[in-house]
C-alpha cells in the first residue's frame, strides 16, 4: 500500500513536468523583464551621454542573478558594452531604450541571452522537489488509508472471519455485528453472511435427513434383495451376470461366484437358444418379456423356470427368476383331475372328446390313420346297484376300467363317459374283423364274476356298438353316432354282444349265445 501511494506520488509528479517546464519558462521571462526595467534608465543614461563604463557596470548587476548568461548594449551600430558569455543554446531578449529626455526617440537596445540549460536544471530541481514533495503525500496518503483499512475494515472483517471459523458442522452459529457498523457495509456484510449460514444449516439438515432416509431405503431394498424367494439379477448389454441375489443361485441351480460374471446362457445350456432369443425380443421392443423354461437338473428332476427380463436402459436388462416347478405339477395336476374319471382313473368325458377330436383331425390330415371306436354300455349293472348296493356298483365299475385298460394298447383310449358307459378308442386299428376280435375280447372280459368286498359275486355283460373310420371323412358327432347306433342296435336285440355299424343282418362275430339276450344283429346307420 506504501509502495503504491509513493509511486502514485511519482507518477503525478512525472506527470506535471511539462506543466512546470512551462511555468519556470514564463517565471524566466518574467524575471529577465525585470531585470531590464531595473537597468533600463541607467543605461538610457549611460547611452545618451556615450558612457561605456556605465553601460558595463548596469549590465553586470542584471547577470547576478543568473537568469542571463550574457547581455551587449548595441548604439549607433557598435556594440558600446558587453558582459557575459554566450551560451550555446540561448533564447535572445532584445529591449529598445528610449532617450532620457525623448521618449519617442532610441538611444541603443539591449539584448540579453538566456541560457536553456540553465532553464532546464531550474525545472529539474523543481520538478525533483515536487517529485519528493508528491512521493512523500502519497506515502502519506497511503499511510492513513493503511491505517483507516485496518481499523475500519481489516480489523472488523478478521473479527468475522474468526467468527466464521469458531463455527463448528452441524451446529448453529450467528455473527455478531461488529461495534459501530450496525449501518454500514460491514454490517450488510455478516447479516448476509448470517442469512447464508443459516440457509447453509437449514440445507445441511434436509441433506442429513435425506440421506439418513436413503441408507434406510437402501437397507430395507438390501433385505428384500438377499431374502426374496424370487431370483433377482441384472445383466450387461453383453448378456452377463452382473449382480444377483441368494434365491437367483437357488432358482437357477448355480453355484455363482461374484469374481466370475457367466451368462444366463452359461448357466443354463439346455435352454440357452430360447434365453437369447427372450434377450433380443427385449432388446428390440424395449420391454419386458417372460417364458416359462423347462429344464432338468443334475439329478434328472424336471424343474420350471419363470424368466422374466426387463431392459433397464444402455443394452442392459433385470432379470427375475421364479421356480414354478410346484405351480406347473399343479397345473398338470388340475389338468389331468379335469379330463380324469374320479371313480375309476380312466379319462372321462371331457378327456375323451378331446382324444376322438385329435384323432378325428389327425384322420382328416391323413386318410390312412384311421381308428375304431367301441361304445360299451354295461348290462345289468342296476341289478348290482339294487341288490349289493351303490358302493358295490362303483367297485364294479372300477373293476370293469381295469379289464378295459388291461386288453388294450398304451395308445388306445379308455373312457367313461358317465353311469356306466364306456368307450374304447383303438388307435390305427382300421381292419374290422380286428376290431371285432378285439372288442368280443372286451366283452368277455366284462362277463367275467366280479368278487365284492362282501363276498359276493357280481355280473354284468357289454352290449358294445363299434364303428371303424378309415378311409371314409368322419367328423366326431358322426363317428359317436354311429356307434352309439350299433350299440343301440345291441340292446335292443340281445345285449352282451358287439355290433359293428353299417353290417346289416349280419351276425356278429364270436357272440355269447349262452346268454340271455344275446344275438348276432347289426345295426344300421
Ligand atoms: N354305483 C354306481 N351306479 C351308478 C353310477 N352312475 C350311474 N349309476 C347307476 O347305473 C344304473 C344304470 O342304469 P341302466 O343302464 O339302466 O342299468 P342296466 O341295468 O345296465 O340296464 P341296461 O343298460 O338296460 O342293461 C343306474 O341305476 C344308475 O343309478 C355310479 O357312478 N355308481
Amino acid at each position: 500500500m506504501l509502495l503504491i501511494g509513493v509511486f502514485a506520488g511519482l507518477l503525478v509528479a512525472a506527470a506535471s513536468m511539462p506543466y512546470v517546464l512551462k511555468l519556470e519558462a514564463e517565471e524566466a521571462g518574467g524575471e529577465v523583464q525585470r531585470l531590464l526595467d531595473a537597468i533600463e534608465d541607467t543605461v538610457s543614461s549611460a547611452c545618451f551621454v556615450n558612457d561605456s563604463e556605465l553601460a558595463r557596470q548596469a549590465l553586470s548587476g542584471i547577470l547576478r542573478g543568473g537568469t542571463i548568461s550574457s547581455a551587449s548594449i548595441l548604439a549607433n551600430g557598435h556594440v558600446m558594452a558587453t558582459v557575459g558569455t554566450r551560451p550555446p543554446v540561448s533564447k535572445s531578449v532584445v529591449r529598445a531604450v528610449r532617450s532620457p529626455f525623448f521618449q519617442a526617440e532610441t538611444v541603443c537596445e539591449i539584448r540579453v541571452e538566456t541560457s536553456e540549460q540553465m532553464l532546464r536544471a531550474r525545472v529539474y530541481e523543481a520538478t525533483g522537489q515536487t517529485l519528493a514533495f508528491m512521493a512523500m503525500q502519497g506515502a502519506i496518503v497511503a499511510l492513513a488509508a493503511m491505517a483507516g483499512v485496518a481499523l475500519f475494515v481489516t480489523r472488523p472483517i478478521q473479527r468475522i472471519s474468526g467468527a466464521l471459523h469458531g463455527i463448528s458442522r452441524g451446529k448453529d452459529g450467528v455473527i455478531v455485528v461488529p461495534k459501530g457498523h450496525d449501518d454500514d457495509e460491514i454490517g450488510q456484510l455478516v447479516a448476509d453472511t448470517n442469512g447464508m449460514i443459516e440457509s447453509l444449516t437449514r440445507a445441511a439438515a434436509i441433506e442429513r435427513g435425506l440421506r439418513e432416509q436413503r441408507e434406510r431405503d437402501e437397507q430395507r431394498l438390501r433385505m428384500i434383495f438377499e431374502n426374496a424367494e424370487t431370483g433377482l439379477f441384472t445383466l450387461d448389454a453383453e448378456g452377463r451376470m452382473q449382480s444377483w441375489n441368494p434365491a437367483c443361485v437357488r432358482v437357477l441351480g448355480g453355484p455363482l461366484h461374484h469374481d466370475e460374471h457367466p451368462s444366463l446362457e452359461d448357466l443354463l445350456p439346455p435352454l440357452a437358444t430360447q434365453i437369447s432369443a427372450m434377450r433380443q425380443r427385449c432388446g428390440e421392443r424395449e420391454r419386458s418379456v417372460s417364458e416359462d423354461l423347462e429344464i432338468s437338473d443334475e439329478s434328472g428332476l424336471q424343474r420350471w423356470i419363470q424368466l422374466v427380463l426387463t431392459p433397464s436402459g444402455g443394452g442392459t436388462l433385470q432379470g427375475l427368476a421364479n421356480d414354478i416347478s410346484d405351480r406347473k405339477r399343479a397345473e398338470e395336476a388340475a389338468r389331468e383331475l379335469a379330463v380324469t374319471d374320479s371313480l375309476t382313473g380312466v379319462l372321462n368325458r371331457l378327456g375323451f372328446n378331446r382324444r376322438l377330436a385329435d384323432l378325428v383331425s389327425e384322420h382328416a390330415r391323413d386318410r390312412r390313420h384311421g381308428f375304431s371306436l367301441a361304445m360299451i354300455d354295461l348290462d345289468w349293472f342296476k341289478q348290482v346297484n339294487d341288490t349289493h348296493g351303490h358302493d358295490a356298483g362303483d367297485h364294479v365299475l372300477r373293476v370293469v376300467a381295469k379289464r378295459l385298460e388291461g386288453l388294450v394298447r398304451r395308445t388306445d383310449t379308455v373312457a367313461r363317459l358317465g353311469g356306466d358307459e364306456f368307450v374304447v378308442l383303438l388307435d390305427g386299428v382300421i381292419d374290422e374283423a380286428a376290431a371285432l376280435t378285439i372288442l368280443h375280447k372286451v366283452r368277455q372280459a366284462v362277463l367275467e364274476p366280479i368278487s365284492l368286498e362282501t363276498g359276493a359275486i357280481a355280473h354284468v355283460g357289454a352290449s358294445i356298438g363299434l364303428t371303424v373310420v378309415s378311409e371314409t371323412l368322419c367328423g366326431p358327432e358322426e363317428v359317436m353316432r354311429r356307434a352309439d347306433a350299433a350299440m343301440y342296435a345291441v340292446k335292443k336285440a340281445s345285449r352282451n354282444d358287439v355290433q359293428l355299424f353299417g353290417a346289416q343282418g349280419a351276425p356278429s362275430a364270436g357272440a355269447a349265445p349262452s346268454l340271455p339276450g344275446a344275438t348276432a344283429e347289426r345295426a344300421s346307420g
